[in-house]
């Protein structure tokens, strides 16, 4: 029999507001959702077997093929994966699997005749480097994947999350993608993706893989951190404690806030490229060893900082509101910001009066003050968060018409910059390709607000 092939998709991410200060549970941050996607394929031929297999292939990849069996406990349920194609390693791929599949057991809801799968991945261009600008839709690379230089995007928390909700709905019967099911999801996919990068980062680009663009607040580390390793030997006590302790935790109140926000109708963020790379756990390190360290001085740029990201976050719901609720005052407010520059836009929001104008003054205001703290932080921190060359191009970014300011997103640095931008000033800010320019590669990407989803099979395959 053949089970008809399913397809879902999650969206990378772009951390605009709140890198850092998401680490702790008590701050909020705005992650929105880029147009660039994973996908996960499921295809599958029922063969009742005592020896399934999962095969994931990455057919942009060189070696992008790993296969897993399953070994099932029958006395207490616990499944272990061991590899199949043991010269090659994919953490987030077998964490996605194991994950899944014991919280399937633990729950009573994986059935005991398992097919066999194979899980077809495609990845946007977008998420790596790419040889040329005319390169077809799922470009392959001559390399394994693990040698393809990424452009951070969080391909990783986009693969393990469209992975978990392909499990899901093959071996869970369920769907993963109904709001009723996203909870779970969502806390699989942190918990897998956390297991296999063997930390525990904020899981802001999971959420935002999940749940699109959104105002995030962590979870409590503690909460993947008290969970048991899976045990690696047969050992009947360890393994239905490890699948006790898996359910409560994935079944948990993870105390997630996850509130929908996304960029305002005929706003556009534009994402630049600015070719260089940063080592992120790096620079957390010194960040954070500033911020303990550093007394009432550094408690106080925190403090300024989180209350900069607050003033973003509720500026753009704001302007959401008033894009629905006022239009006409909205768009004529629009119209107006294309012949300005950013410190023109918050003049004209001033003297305009009006809310509209208000919100848009004070997204001005909150993205200069985001700079300027992240700015002091580099200085007292020494990570290289708004270093001087960025610097140089936000503020020349910022003087063009129609830009309401640009930020290092993320943890900074020197992998890209951020505008925020009116819809139809794009073309003639990338036009401007000299002097501080020249560096910048304004990429073919937007956000798109929305989260993990289903998609039309045929419609992916078709650029096989
Ligand atoms: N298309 C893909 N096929 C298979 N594995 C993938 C794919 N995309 C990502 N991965 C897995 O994710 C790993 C990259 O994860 P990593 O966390 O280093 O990058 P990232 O999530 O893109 O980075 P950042 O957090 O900076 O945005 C790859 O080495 C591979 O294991
Ligand atoms: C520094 C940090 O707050 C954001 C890192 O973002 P990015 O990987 O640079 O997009 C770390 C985290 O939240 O896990």
């Amino acid at each position: 029999m053949t089970i008809a092939k399913r397809c879902f998709s999650a969206p990378g991410k772009a951390l605009l507001a709140g890198g850092y200060l998401v680490l702790d549970a008590e701050n909020s941050s705005f992650v929105t959702a880029l147009s660039a996607r994973i996908y996960a394929i499921t295809s599958s031929q029922f063969v009742d077997s005592t020896l399934p297999t999962i095969t994931v292939l990455s057919p942009q990849f060189q070696e992008g093929e790993w296969s897993y069996t399953f070994c099932r406990s029958p006395a207490t349920g616990f499944v272990s994966v061991p590899t199949l194609t043991p010269n090659r390693r994919n953490p987030f791929v077998q964490s996605a699997i194991a994950t899944v599949i014991n919280y399937l057991s633990a729950t009573g809801t994986l059935h005991t005749a398992m097919p066999s799968l194979t899980i077809t991945i495609l990845s946007d261009n977008a998420y790596h480097s790419q040889p040329s600008d005319a390169v077809p839709p799922f470009n392959k690379h001559l390399l394994p994947i693990a040698a393809v230089p990424k452009t951070g995007l969080g391909s990783s928390a986009a693969l393990t999350t469209s992975l978990v909700a392909a499990l899901l709905s093959f071996y869970g019967s369920m769907d993963p993608v109904a709001s009723e099911y996203k909870t779970i999801l969502h806390n699989l996919a942190q918990l897998a993706h956390c297991n296999a990068q063997g930390k525990v980062g904020s899981g802001f680009d999971v959420a935002c893989a999940v749940f699109g663009s959104i105002v995030y607040r962590r979870f409590q580390p503690s909460i993947i951190s008290s969970l048991p390793s899976a045990p690696t030997s047969s050992d009947g006590e360890m393994e239905a404690s490890y699948l006790l302790s898996l359910k409560n935790v994935i079944d948990a109140d993870w105390n997630v806030s996850t509130g929908a926000c996304a960029v305002p109708r005929r706003l556009r963020l534009l994402m630049g490229d600015v070719t260089g790379g940063s080592e992120t756990p790096a620079m957390v390190q010194m960040v954070l060893r500033w911020r303990k360290d550093g007394g009432d001085s550094a408690a106080a740029v925190w403090t300024a900082l989180g209350k900069a990201n607050e003033k973003l976050i509720a500026a753009m719901i704001g302007l959401g509101e008033q894009a629905a609720e006022k239009p006409e005052e909205y768009d004529s407010f629009v119209d107006e910001i294309l012949k300005v520059s950013a410190m023109g836009i918050r003049q004209l929001g001033l003297s305009n009066g009006g809310r509209t104008g208000e919100l848009f003054s004070l997204v001005v205001d909150a993205i200069v003050e985001i700079r300027d703290n992240l700015r002091i932080m580099t200085i007292r921190s020494g990570a290289q968060i708004e270093p001087v060359e960025q610097t140089r191009l936000l503020d020349a970014c910022s003087a063009l018409p129609g830009v309401l300011g640009g930020v290092v997103p993320g943890a900074g640095g020197y992998d890209a910059v951020c505008l925020l931008v009116a819809e139809a000033a794009v073309d003639a800010i990338a036009q401007h390709t000299e002097g501080v320019f020249e560096k910048v590669k304004w990429l073919e990407l937007r956000e798109e607000a929305n989260g993990v989803r289903e998609e039309d099979v045929l419609e992916i395959e078709k650029f096989l």
